[in-house]
């Protein structure tokens, strides 16, 4: 665990966490921030199921990726070209105003003699995805945990995303997409392989 949280310094230890109790009551006082009763019938339970609520959406502080990424196979007839998995949507919150992001991963690798479960890669981005998060580090780490666990001869990992704290307050600008990609090994040295990545994300 300690190398978990040296490596991914925002995953909190269990001990440091508040409790339920001080939770529902820092939704009670939001609450009335935003100028409601929390009193009121309507919004009683509601400080329960937003810390219940807060539990899923940001499950991934609760996983590291080396416990999905642990299991690869070998027999795969000497397959060395690329996998790419694309279009993995998710929904994550950034770490500035703690509203969502919306967004859709692609993942690849070339294999160095071993691949990944094909879920499993999903799962690494439901990881990072149930955290506060800035696009860019999103990104950052869910490459580098492949490239760290599989040690394949390249990762390549794009994000496209909106970001509701650009739509629905702040600027308000709707319908815009960040893009974000982090290439390693050969995607990263090799043109040709960055551009098959590109082509194959690209095509329908
Ligand atoms: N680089 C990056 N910026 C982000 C991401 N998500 C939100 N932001 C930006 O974080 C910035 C925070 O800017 P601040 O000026 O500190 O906060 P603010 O006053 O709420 O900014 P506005 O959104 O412009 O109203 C904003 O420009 C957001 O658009 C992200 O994933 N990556
Ligand atoms: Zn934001």
């Amino acid at each position: 665990m300690d190398a978990i949280v040296k490596n991914f310094p925002q995953t909190n230890r269990e001990s440091d966490r508040p409790s339920q109790q001080e939770a529902e009551e820092a939704v009670r006082v939001l609450l009335r921030w935003a100028g409601d009763d929390p009193t009121r019938e309507g919004l009683l339970e509601t400080p329960a199921r937003v810390a219940k609520s807060y539990r899923e959406l940001f499950a991934g502080y609760d996983m590291a990726p080396e416990d999905v990424l642990g299991r690869t196979f070998e027999e795969v007839a000497g397959y060395d070209d690329m996998v790419l998995v694309k279009d993995i949507p998710f929904y994550s919150h950034c770490e500035h105003h703690m509203v969502p992001i919306i967004g859709k991963a692609h993942v690849a690798y070339m294999p160095d003699g071993r691949v990944l479960g094909l879920s499993k890669i999903a799962r690494v981005v439901e990881i990072y995805g149930r955290r506060l998060q800035t696009q860019e580090t999103m990104t950052a780490q869910i490459a580098r945990a492949i490239d760290d666990t599989l040690n394949p001869r390249g990762v390549a990992v794009m994000i496209e995303a909106e970001h509701m704290c650009m739509a629905m307050r702040g600027v308000q600008k709707q319908g815009s997409t960040t893009l974000t990609t982090t290439f390693t090994g050969t995607f990263k040295t090799e043109p040709a392989d960055q551009a098959r990545f590109m082509t194959m994300v690209r095509s329908r």
